[in-house]
């Protein structure tokens, strides 16, 4: 109930006490005063019929504010209504709009979702329409049309918040809707302790608990699935939630670093279910959706009041290039080093000073063989396992004779020690390929310029 109700009567009876009210303008005026409702900030009180609603907003309005907001702590906006009050029809539809409204709410805080991260405050470009679409017509068709819904893509890109727009737009559709949104490690997590408390007496149906709780689902959604790679038990389990919500209708969506064919230690059965339904990337944003990023951000965080100079907000988007998350800190850091000394312009001198550890990790990247293999297969649309098979077809071969010279010519790493990392082939291989690609680029000027292109992937500055 709230507490205006609740209190109605503690504050009439501080009304009368304050204002010294005679017992018959209190029987007359106040006692027959009811608490319609309380919507979003007001209290709607209801007139009784033989008494005047012009007389009692005159004298008892301010009264009733200042009483409701000693009783409650909170200030209230007093409105009233009498019996046959047209407004009445309205007021019932507003309030069953906003109980809607907080039904949603509490349905997206259990099901654990970031009320930030919807469809609205998402910024579409050309890293991420796709995954956009399909997650948006999985969000107004669940279990109907993408089952599973799998996204991939690099740190901080966004996967996580189109996850919870999905769920935010499922529950805003039909708040009854089972979602649960978890990251594969509570999965992991929690089935650890359900099965660590199913061995001590009297505990016996934890596990069966922690099944219900993700099998009992509409939606489930699984993020950074990643960490349950290589965990048998857990991927064992998981494997059965799979199949009983699939079997079931139930939508099942999924995010992970890199695609299902990349994930080397999954086992077959889950890649052939991660790709029965449709699998979408989110890459990196290019230099305009960087922008319109920053701007919606400004937008969101209430940040117009600081006047950030559009040099400035061009100077972040160009050196902040790999990391959405880091893009959104660089922005808070620029605030809060402009809080900190206010005498200090908003400009490029103080957008260096907050972009200083942020430029420096993203340009000055150590550069290791899993670096440059993992853009040698990004540069080529071919996965890191192929490049370290055995593979003979020169779509896979040549990659990866780049991939050796690579590695030698740009770390320190020893003929013998690549042989190993591209998955066990001997010093005599590696050193022809090598060889091969570093007289190859003398004469052929189109793998001397791919060549270079990916050395700039690899090392920016
Ligand atoms: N297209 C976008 N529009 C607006 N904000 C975005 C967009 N993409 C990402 N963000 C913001 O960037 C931050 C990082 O995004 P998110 O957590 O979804 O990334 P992620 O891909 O799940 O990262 P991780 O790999 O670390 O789990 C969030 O604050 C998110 O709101």
């Amino acid at each position: 109930m709230n507490i205006v109700k609740e209190k109605w009567p503690e504050i009439i009876e501080h009304l009368r006490v304050e204002h010294e009210l005679s017992n018959v303008s209190f029987h007359t005026w106040i006692q027959p005063l009811k608490v319609y409702d309380v919507i979003d900030n007001t209290v709607f009180i209801l007139v009784n019929m033989n008494a005047s609603v012009e007389y009692i907003e005159k004298k008892y309005l301010l009264p009733l504010k200042v009483c409701i907001a000693e009783i409650t702590g909170t200030e209230f906006e007093v409105a009233f209504l009498s019996e046959d009050d047209d407004r009445i029809d309205e007021l019932q539809n507003m309030a069953i709009e906003a109980n809607q409204k907080k039904k949603t709410k509490s349905a997206a805080e259990k099901a654990g979702l970031n009320p930030k991260y919807t469809f609205d405050t998402f910024v579409v470009g050309g890293n991420n329409n796709f995954a956009h679409a399909a997650s948006l017509a999985v969000a107004e068709s669940p279990g109907e049309v993408y089952n599973p819904l799998f996204l991939y893509g690099g740190v901080g890109l966004g996967k996580t918040h189109l996850m919870h727009s999905i769920a935010h737009f499922i529950l805003e559709q039909n708040p009854k809707k089972k979602v649960l949104y978890v990251t594969s490690e509570t999965f992991t997590n929690e089935m650890i302790e359900a099965l660590r408390m199913g061995k001590t007496p009297g505990n016996e149906s934890s596990i069966e608990k922690f099944r219900d709780k993700y099998r009992n689902n509409d939606v489930l959604l699984i993020d950074d699935i990643q960490f349950i790679i290589g965990k048998e038990s857990t991927q064992e389990e998981f494997f059965h939630t799979f199949n009983h919500l699939h079997t079931s209708g139930k939508q099942i969506i999924i995010s992970s670093d890199k695609p299902p064919k990349d994930i080397e230690t999954l086992e077959s059965r889950l890649r052939t279910r991660f790709e029965w339904g449709l699998i979408a990337d989110i890459s990196a944003p290019n230099y305009e959706t960087r922008m319109a990023i920053l701007q919606k951000k400004i937008e969101l965080d209430h940040l117009e009041k600081y006047k950030i100079p559009n040099d400035v907000l061009e100077y972040i988007a160009t050196n902040v290039k790999t990391n959405i998350r880091e893009l959104e800190g660089s922005l808070n850091k620029l605030i809060f080093l402009y809080k900190l000394d206010k005498n200090a312009p908003i400009d490029i001198a103080l957008a260096a000073e907050a972009l200083k550890d942020i430029i420096s990790s993203e340009n000055n990247r150590e550069v290791t063989p899993e670096l440059i293999l993992d853009i040698v297969s990004e540069h080529f649309g071919i996965s890191v396992k192929d490049i370290k098979s055995n593979k003979r077809n020169a779509e896979i071969a040549v990659p990866r004779q780049i991939a050796m010279y690579l590695i030698r010519s740009m770390t320190e790493t020893s003929l013998k020690a690549i042989g190993v990392i591209l998955g066990g082939k001997d010093h005599s291989t590696i050193k022809y390929g090598v060889e091969k690609i570093a007289s190859e680029i003398e004469e052929d000027e189109v793998l001397s310029n791919t060549i270079n292109i990916i050395k700039k992937k690899i090392n920016p500055a």
